[in-house]
Parts: structure tokens; C-alpha cells; sequence
């Protein structure tokens, strides 16, 4: 069992951003969520968090109503890592790592040795140990977005949520953080822009379209000229004969040609 949902829907504002999702995500996997701007990837996250509720159907964990579960039973098994302001608060980057214990600390837990450990560990696998000290606010975009992973593997969440992780990163950090993520054992579920990124690591992509899933599926099958012309309203071609077995997306300049996506 994982992190799911049913028939969700969702407005907001008048409008309807989320229309009959469901997600069933295969524990311990990488899942991609695509879809042009707008289309509803934040806002499917933000339910998934618990921070918002659906107007209809059922989110749940582990079988359990999300409503009916506390922020820090849920914080114990989810972590998300979102779209965030930041703060100027006068703190190292190990402090904003430490916050990532919080959900698991109680008052006679002791166990302060295995959090810093945790923490290391954290800040390692982000590539930022060597900014553990430093204050705040003199990491790049880049290395902010870097820390914010490290605070959330340091969760130890079983479900880890994000929101365009590779913002803001160099190829070699959105590689690097993405082979992580999809390294890891637990279910990711990443809102990405990038379709070579996805094929590159995820094991399933769902493509939503204002609010609905268009369709949902390995982005071997997924990933055609076809649906990113009909999603995204682009020329592509896909090719598969890099002998990894997942698409390459090379993107045409132009007006679209339907007529040529089925000859
Ligand atoms: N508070 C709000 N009131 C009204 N509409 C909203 C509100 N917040 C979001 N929306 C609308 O919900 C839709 C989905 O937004 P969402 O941020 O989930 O899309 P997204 O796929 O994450 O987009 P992007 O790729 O641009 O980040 C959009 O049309 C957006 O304008």
C-alpha cells in the first residue's frame, strides 16, 4: 500500500484544477507527472501532502483517509519538497537539514547521535557537506533546492513528493539528483517539465491535461510524437535506438503538422 488516490477532484477559485485523478503508484517506484502549465501537477501534490483536502474522492495512506491522520503521522511517511518562498532567517544550511528529524523527535527519544548521523547522511548524498556551516542565505538557487531534498530525505519518508526538483540545477545536479531519487527505496512522485528527465528516470509517467489524466504508463509507451503533440501542442520526435530502452525527445521548431504525426 502507498500513498493514494481515487477519483479526486479539486477547485479552486471557481475552477476545476484536479477532475477524476486517480494514483496508484507501485510501491518503491518513480513516478513522473507531466502536463503542460497549469494543468494541475502542484495542486494533485498539494493533496497528496494533506495540506489541501479533494472536493470529491478519496486520498489515502496505507488505506487510511489522509483527513483522519494527523500532520506528523503523516509527516512520517511523506515528505515533500515543494515551490517554496524562502526565508531570510539568519540560520546554517544543517539547521534547515535538522527540520527534516522533526516528525520523528519526542521528547525522550535520546536519540540525538543517529539524527546527526541521518543528517550527514543527508547533506552527503546532495553533494553538500561542505556547506553544512555555512549560513543560509549564501547558497545559490541551486544548493537551496539541493538542501531542501537533504531535509526531506532526512524525513526518512517511505513517499517523497516533488515539486520540480530540478529547477534552478545544473544538468550534472539534475542528473545526479534524479538517478538519487529513482535509487532510493520509496515511492517518488515528481512533477517534471523536462520529458527527457522523466524517460530518463521515471518508471511510470502520468500526463495530465487540465486536471484529468490523459494517460498513464511506462514512457517507453507513453512518450509518443502523438501525445506531445496532442498535450503539449509541439513538434517531437522519439527515438528509442540509444539501446537504453527508454525515448529520447528531440523537439522540432515550426507550426504543427497533424496530418504528418500518423504518416
Ligand atoms: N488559488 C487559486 N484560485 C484559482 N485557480 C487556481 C488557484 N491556484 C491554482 N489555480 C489554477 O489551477 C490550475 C492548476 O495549477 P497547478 O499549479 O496545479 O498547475 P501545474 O501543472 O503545477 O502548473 P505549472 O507547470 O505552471 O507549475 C491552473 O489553471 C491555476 O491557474
Amino acid at each position: 500500500m502507498t500513498l493514494q488516490t481515487r477519483d479526486v477532484s479539486w477547485r479552486r477559485g471557481g475552477t476545476l484544477v484536479l477532475d477524476g485523478v486517480t494514483l496508484r503508484p507501485e510501491p518503491g517506484s518513480t513516478i513522473g507527472l507531466l502536463g503542460p502549465n497549469g494543468s494541475g501537477k502542484s495542486s494533485l501534490l498539494r493533496l497528496l501532502q494533506g495540506i489541501a483536502r479533494p472536493d470529491s474522492g478519496t486520498i489515502t495512506l496505507d488505506g487510511t483517509d489522509l483527513a483522519r491522520l494527523r500532520r506528523r503521522e503523516v509527516a512520517r511517511t511523506v515528505a515533500s519538497v515543494t515551490q517554496h518562498a524562502d526565508t531570510d532567517v539568519d540560520i546554517v544550511v544543517r539547521d534547515v537539514v535538522r527540520l527534516g528529524r522533526t516528525p520523528h523527535r519526542s521528547a525522550l527519544s535520546g536519540e540525538l547521535a543517529r539524527d546527526e548521523r541521518i543528517v550527514a547522511e543527508a547533506l552527503e548524498h546532495v553533494g553538500l557537506t561542505a556547506k553544512a556551516g555555512h549560513p543560509w542565505h549564501t547558497l545559490s538557487g541551486g544548493e537551496r533546492q539541493r538542501a531542501h531534498i537533504a531535509r526531506a530525505l532526512a524525513q526518512e519518508p517511505r513517499e517523497l513528493l516533488l515539486d520540480e526538483p530540478t529547477n534552478h540545477l545544473d544538468i550534472r545536479h539534475q542528473l545526479e539528483l534524479l538517478e538519487l531519487v529513482a535509487a532510493l527505496p520509496l515511492t517518488a512522485i515528481v512533477a517534471l517539465h523536462d520529458l527527457n528527465l522523466a524517460a530518463m528516470f521515471c518508471d511510470t509517467v502520468v500526463v495530465l491535461q487540465r486536471g484529468r489524466v490523459v494517460t498513464a504508463g511506462p514512457p517507453a509507451d507513453v512518450l509518443t510524437a502523438e501525445l506531445i503533440a496532442e498535450v503539449y501542442g509541439v513538434r517531437a520526435r522519439v527515438s528509442h535506438d540509444d539501446g537504453s530502452g527508454r525515448p529520447t525527445v528531440t523537439f522540432q521548431p515550426g507550426p504543427l503538422d497533424r496530418s504528418s504525426l500518423h504518416g
